[in-house]
């Protein structure tokens, strides 16, 4: 009863405090979430905190109070992520129960510092050159495969196919097969692996994410923990052990991420990564450079089947701009500057992380996007907010490739694009600093070639009946939860060489 009553007393004058006399009082915000931290959980474990942050933007500003000591910036990305004394939160550096070493998203600035010194080289563009033959071959095995589905579909008789399943498939051979050394046969098999499913349940994560807001219930998460998560994070971690070990065998030279990181380790044995270590970042690799595509790949596939215009010019330009499948190249398709728009626009309109990518402020406080910040306060740019935000893109819910065309060049005379004010200055789907995207290089060669191939052979249509799901209707657990993309598909008649 006394502590009862003496919690209750405690938790109404952290309100208070937080409404009347907190450092960050002056900031705009819902009254709810500026008092406590609880609705911005509440919505995180919903699957829709960026939605609702990015509703708070447009109602407050530029600035909002979306927690009593976290912020959400609009445009604070060059501020927020260039900057070494902002580091991820504490609540956000993941290690999951049983697994003892970092990973790169979990370690803290030093430890990040010494992981991205050894596996920079191996995402490099000169790596990314090197690794091109071996996602061709996925992208061939991709290509066969859906090819053959349903008997070979047909302009009158179309196959039916998921698109989320096979190129999440193909995601997951190529990035297995650079992380790992071997692929995970998704492909081959038309199947995830069982433990697939369940290490990618990023629901749970975040409830852990939650918990560490509440230091005593932070505790707990490892007894919390349901046991088939717990079997399913150890058969990973025992895969994980065994192709890392017979990567070790492999050679060197090998053009995936783990040959420069083993010859990282034999030049700088003092700063070389750990057994654990290579496991724990080549797991990263595996499922970081998967889920990301797919979602963009299949957003954007969906977004031109809605939106046929767009369609027939890209199909238009991919068709006319290659005589043979095979001459689909890295190189050759950088310069197709409509395929390269509807990507980026694929990117601003189903942005893979929509979410804040929340950092804290550890010097004495710091100025963000002329707003100063006192040091211990959570501060982010989201992709969600910042692209769909009128104040940012013109008609930002309007699917335009040419926003990345028209906009950026106009010339003396013309009549001005209403995209030329687009701030393509805060466009940073990968994000940027120290901790960006590794992977960037490699991402836009698999998204280039994979929809210039799939454009040129295949025939797309939307089944009879059929409406996707709105894009906003999807939960939201750190990537967007798709269930699927069921598209019609055939061979091209005039495709056969
Ligand atoms: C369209 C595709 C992709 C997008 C939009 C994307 C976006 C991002 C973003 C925004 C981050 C920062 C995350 C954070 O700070 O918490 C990140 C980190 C990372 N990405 Fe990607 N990514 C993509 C593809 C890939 C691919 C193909 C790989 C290859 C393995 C990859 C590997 C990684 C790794 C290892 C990190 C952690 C980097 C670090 O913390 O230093 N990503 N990605």
């Amino acid at each position: 009863m006394f502590i009862g009553g003496f919690e209750c007393k405690y938790t109404i004058s952290c309100w208070v405090y937080n409404i009347f006399f907190h450092s960050l009082k002056n900031i705009p915000g819902p009254l709810l979430w500026k008092t406590s931290r609880l609705p911005f959980l509440i919505s995180m474990l919903r699957g829709n905190l960026p939605l609702r942050v990015k509703e708070h933007h447009d109602r407050y500003g530029a600035v909002v109070r979306v927690a009593p000591d976290e912020l959400s910036f609009l445009d604070g990305w060059k501020d927020i992520y260039s900057s070494k004394y902002l580091d991820r939160p504490r609540q956000w550096r993941i290690i999951p129960p049983g697994v003892e070493a970092d990973d790169l998203i979990s370690a803290t600035t030093a430890i990040h510092a010494r992981f991205r010194k050894a596996i920079l080289p191996g995402f490099s563009l000169k790596a990314r050159d090197k690794q091109e033959p071996l996602v061709t071959h996925y992208v061939d095995l991709l290509m066969e495969k859906l090819q053959n589905l349903g008997g070979e579909g047909t302009k009158e008789k179309p196959s039916v196919v998921n698109m989320v399943e096979w190129i999440s498939y193909a995601a997951f051979d190529m990035t297995s097969d650079l992380g790992w050394g071997r692929p995970l046969q998704c492909l081959e098999t038309g199947r995830y692996q069982p433990w697939m499913t369940m290490i990618t349940q990023y629901q749970a994560a975040l409830f852990a994410v939650a918990f560490k807001y509440y230091p005593p219930l932070g505790r707990l998460v490892a007894f919390l923990t349901p046991s088939f998560a717990l079997e399913a994070l150890n058969t990973v971690m025992s895969i994980a052990r065994e192709n890392v070990q017979h990567r070790l065998a492999l050679s060197t030279e090998r053009p995936d991420f783990i040959g420069p990181i083993i010859a990282h380790n034999k030049s700088s044995p003092a700063k070389a990564l750990s057994l654990a270590e290579m496991e724990t970042n080549s797991t990263l690799f595996v499922l970081g450079g998967t889920e990301p595509t797919t979602v963009a790949l299949t957003g954007t596939l969906q977004l031109l089947l809605t939106n046929p215009a767009c369609m027939e010019k890209i199909c238009a330009e991919v068709r006319s701009a290659f005589a043979t499948e095979k001459d689909i190249t890295a190189s050759s398709t950088e310069g197709l500057q409509y395929l390269n728009a509807v990507l980026r626009e694929g990117l601003r309109m189903c942005p893979p992380f929509p979410d804040g990518l929340r950092r804290v402020i550890s010097n004495n406080g710091t100025t963000i996007a002329g707003v100063f910040v006192p040091a211990g306060m959570t501060v982010s740019s989201a992709c969600w907010s910042t692209f769909q935000s009128a104040s940012m893109f013109h008609e930002p819910q309007k699917f335009a490739p040419e926003r990345w065309i028209e906009g950026v060049a106009v010339k003396e005379g013309e009549k001005l694009s209403p995209y030329a004010s687009d701030r393509r200055d805060a466009f940073y789907p990968f994000s940027l600093g120290p901790r960006n995207c590794p992977g960037q290089h490699l991402a836009w060669m698999e998204m280039r070639i994979l929809l210039a191939r799939l454009l040129w052979k295949f025939e797309f249509g939307v089944p009879e009946g059929k409406h996707f799901m709105e894009w906003t209707q999807q939960k939201i657990f750190w990537h967007w939860q798709q269930e699927e993309v069921e598209v019609e598909i055939s061979v091209r008649a005039d495709t056969h060489n």
